[in-house]
């Protein structure tokens, strides 16, 4: 049911001319919850968070937050506020002037954002560094001290764009659980924009698949993953077979996928590699039939340990694919 704090696009379009970036998607997000948007590069997601932000003008349709539209107002006025994926804090400030930036031009008093400031970098768990500069913090520690300058003006929905591509491998999965906590605690929107399946998957209550400006499909993880409605979302989201069947395409989980000795009549696929990961083991597979083996359709068996173990295969086994009727999901042309 609606609330009066959801997030809601209605028809929007962007249109820069030379490309339709955004193609009329309609979307709502409930008040308090994670969405990520997400997409290859160039499907309209930055577009999308920076037409909310009031960063970029719509070519048609409205925004609205709360009920009320915001299409046209300005950032600052919207109840949105928006970190950057280069965190884009001011050098010659200090953290704590950094945070109480906003709060300064609006003209707020110095004892109170001063205050204010202190408080959210008690947050993010910064205080101690309130009065350095940015270029004496780590990159997990910036963007802290910028998701905190975010927040100074009590924004009803977080923006956040690619917020943790610029970090290393092992702090992003630190950073990705501590966003999640903060969402959690702070109990606002969060609209998150990124090309990662599985950021969104660990992050998101609403995941938005988007695709050359158009939305694919938009479900919680669970949703997406168990029942991807078209085959771009079964590739994109990944560890899914697209099977042709008479009845038409189906996505089949690589992990449904069962591999048995076939029967007469059955079609037959070929092993071409297997990779074996510890608890499990990836079993490549391929037509039989195709003439060249770089244009072979593939597809992908992920078995327990103990099953391949108990029936171990090489490349070049012949095999039938099986699954259960349940676990095919017929993908929409
Ligand atoms: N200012 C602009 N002027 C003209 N075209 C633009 C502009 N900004 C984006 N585009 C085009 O609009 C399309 C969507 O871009 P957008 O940045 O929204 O995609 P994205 O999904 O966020 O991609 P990425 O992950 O690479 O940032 C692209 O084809 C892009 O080239």
């Amino acid at each position: 049911m609606s609330t009066r704090t959801d997030l809601e696009l209605i028809d929007l379009v962007k249109d820069y001319g030379q490309s339709l970036a955004v193609a009329g998607i309609n979307l709502k997000i409930a008040a308090g919850s994670y969405c990520c948007l997400l997409g290859p590069s160039g499907c309209g997601k930055t577009s999308t968070l920076r037409m909310i932000a009031g960063h970029e003008e719509p070519t048609e349709g409205q925004i609205a937050l709360g009920g009320r539209e915001i299409t046209h107002l300005s950032p600052a006025a919207r109840g949105t506020a928006m970190m950057f994926q280069s965190y884009a804090l001011f050098p010659h400030l200090t953290v704590l002037e950094n945070v109480a930036f906003s709060a300064r031009m609006k003209g707020v008093a110095r004892a109170e954002r001063e205050a204010r400031a202190h408080e959210l970098l008690q947050l993010v768990a910064m205080d101690p560094y309130a009065a350095r500069l940015p270029a004496a913090l780590s990159g997990g520690q910036q963007q802290r001290v910028a998701l905190a300058r975010a927040l100074m003006m009590r924004p009803k929905v977080l923006l956040l764009d690619e917020p943790l591509s610029a970090l290393d491998p092992f702090l992003r999965v630190k950073m990705r659980a501590e966003l999640k906590r903060w969402h959690q605690s702070l109990g606002m929107s969060f609209v998150h924009v990124t090309h990662s399946q599985e950021e969104a998957m660990a992050l998101a209550d609403l995941v938005v698949v988007m695709n050359h400006g158009r939305i694919e499909q938009a479900g919680s993880a669970r949703e997406v993953f168990e029942r991807p409605r078209t085959e771009f979302v079964a590739r994109f989201i990944g560890a899914h077979n697209i099977i042709d069947t008479p009845a038409g395409k189906v996505a089949v989980r690589c992990d449904r996928l069962n591999l048995v000795e076939p029967d007469a009549g059955e079609t037959v696929v070929t092993v071409a590699a297997v990779e074996y990961q510890g608890a499990q083991v990836q079993v490549h597979l391929m037509a039989e039939s195709a003439a060249d083996a770089e244009d072979a359709e593939r597809w992908t068996a992920t078995l327990s340990d103990a099953s391949f173990h108990a029936a171990p295969m090489a490349p070049g086994h012949r095999v039938a694919m099986r699954w259960w009727a349940a676990d095919a999901h017929a993908l929409a042309a």
